[in-house]
């Protein structure tokens, strides 16, 4: 018995008899197919079945795998070169990075009414409202934008859509925006700000022909600065948050890719804009949400009573200047990740140069409104506000031939009548 309890056991089955050894052999087999079976399973069962969290890795690699699906076959294809195509063939083909965000949505329907090729990419993730997103999609979806959901951090994302399109120019947006915010979720502004500018000239650098980037830095990049207006020649290197720091942080890497690469590049300093269609984490917007409400609203002021003031940006005049940055970009040197000649790196205020304190913004916002706002003045929390900002534009001026035109009043009408018709009109829920 023991020798059949131990049928592998080596030497011992030569001294069994001949019937006796047939069928031992038999048994033996039995047993092989049955464990063999039972270990093919137990293989099934862990690779296919398996939950995710025993392996992280590959089910990341699974989930990436089914979502690059998505992006593959002829119909996501032609979508995207659809998209991405000019009217003409001296028209731009221009990826859009945050195409689902405040600036991207009107510079992308702008870039397509004009003839140029739009291809949008957006994470559509839920710093505010993603319904306000995806009503933007619809938007640029109606005037033939196509944009394609996936994050700048995506390699095998971007590789894909750099294979079927060559795009002339990239118009890069996505960002985590809002000073404020980066103190509660400070690695999200590393992930996008730093990580996602890194990616996205990665691929660009890598494309033949490489195209030219225009891009979104940002007027806290002045920081603490005290001279004003702020102009392209001052020092920023007084960060107030690390918002601004990872702004700044993208205009040296911007001329790092330009050193090596050829790549041409052209930094946009955009100085709060606001508009139609705006973001909701921003002061105009939900100042008009809570005035309507009746809620209680905080106005900051600065060190002994000091007023706190913004150079407020229409986005009509944002997009002229962000057209008019792309129109003039030179195109980059390099070809296949090499550099050929020196190229062209630029960066440039986008403001209304004529800064207007918070409490102005409330009265006519009041007016528009026609509701008294329940102000609460209080001290600026340190939480990486500036009390002011005010934009030097002459270097915009003369060389993309920006002029902003519409001041607080105008654009806030033109914001409010927005805001009514979508949230009011439109029973969109403010959250
Ligand atoms: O120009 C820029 O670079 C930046 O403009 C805005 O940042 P910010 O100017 O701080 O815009 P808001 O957050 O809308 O604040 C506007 C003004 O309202 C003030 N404020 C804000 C919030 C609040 O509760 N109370 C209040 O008085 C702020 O101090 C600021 O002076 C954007 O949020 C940033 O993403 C952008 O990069």
């Amino acid at each position: 018995m023991k020798h059949i309890d131990s049928p592998s056991t080596p030497g011992k089955f030569k001294m069994e008899k001949a019937p006796y050894n047939r069928l031992r052999l038999q048994s033996s087999i039995a047993k092989l197919t049955f464990w063999s079976l039972v270990f093919v399973g137990m293989i099934f069962v862990f690779f296919y079945r398996s939950p995710s969290s025993l392996n992280p890795v590959s089910s990341d690699l699974s989930r990436r795998s089914l979502r690059t699906s998505s992006y593959s076959g002829p119909n996501f294809e032609k979508k995207v070169r659809q998209s991405a195509k000019p009217r003409s063939r001296h028209g731009m083909s221009v990826l859009v990075t945050g195409a689902a965000g405040f600036v991207g949505t009107h510079v992308s329907a702008s870039l397509k009414r004009r003839g140029d090729g739009v291809l949008g990419l957006d994470n559509f993730n839920s710093y505010y409202d993603p319904s306000l997103k995806r009503a933007r999609q619809t938007l640029l979806e109606r005037s033939g934008v196509y944009i394609v959901e996936g994050d700048i951090n995506d390699g095998e994302l971007l590789a894909k859509l750099f294979d079927i399109v060559p795009f002339t120019h990239v118009m890069h947006l996505a960002a985590q925006a809002g000073v404020r915010f980066a103190m509660e979720n400070p690695s999200s502004y590393v992930h996008s700000n730093i990580a996602g500018l890194v990616s996205v000239l990665e691929f660009c650098k890598n494309a033949n022909p490489q195209p030219a980037i225009v891009w979104a830095s940002s007027s806290s990049v002045y920081g603490l600065n005290t001279k004003v207006p702020f102009s392209e020649r001052d020092r920023t290197d007084q960060p107030a948050s690390l918002y601004a720091a990872t702004k700044k942080a993208g205009e040296e890497i911007a001329h790092t890719y330009n050193h090596i690469y050829g790549l041409s590049l052209t930094g946009l300093r955009f100085f709060t804009v606001y508009g139609p269609w705006g973001r909701p984490d921003m002061a105009y917007f939900f100042f008009t949400r809570d005035i309507l409400k009746g809620k209680s609203i905080p106005i900051f002021e600065a060190v002994n009573h000091g007023t706190v003031a913004r150079d407020f940006t229409f986005i009509e005049d944002i997009v002229m200047g962000s057209l008019a940055a792309l129109d003039t970009a030179e195109k980059s040197t390099g070809s296949g990740g090499k550099k050929k000649g020196p190229a062209q790196l630029r960066v440039y205020n986008l403001g209304n140069t004529s800064p207007v304190p918070v409490g102005d913004l409330v009265s006519i916002l009041e007016k528009l409104l026609k509701v008294k706002a329940k102000r609460l003045v209080m001290k600026m929390p340190r939480n990486g506000d500036v009390p002011f900002t005010h934009a030097n534009i002459s270097l915009a001026e003369r060389e993309l031939g920006y002029k902003p035109t519409t001041d607080l009043h105008t654009g806030l009408k033109k914001f409010v009548q927005w805001y009514l018709s979508y949230y009011v009109d439109g029973k969109k829920s403010t959250q």
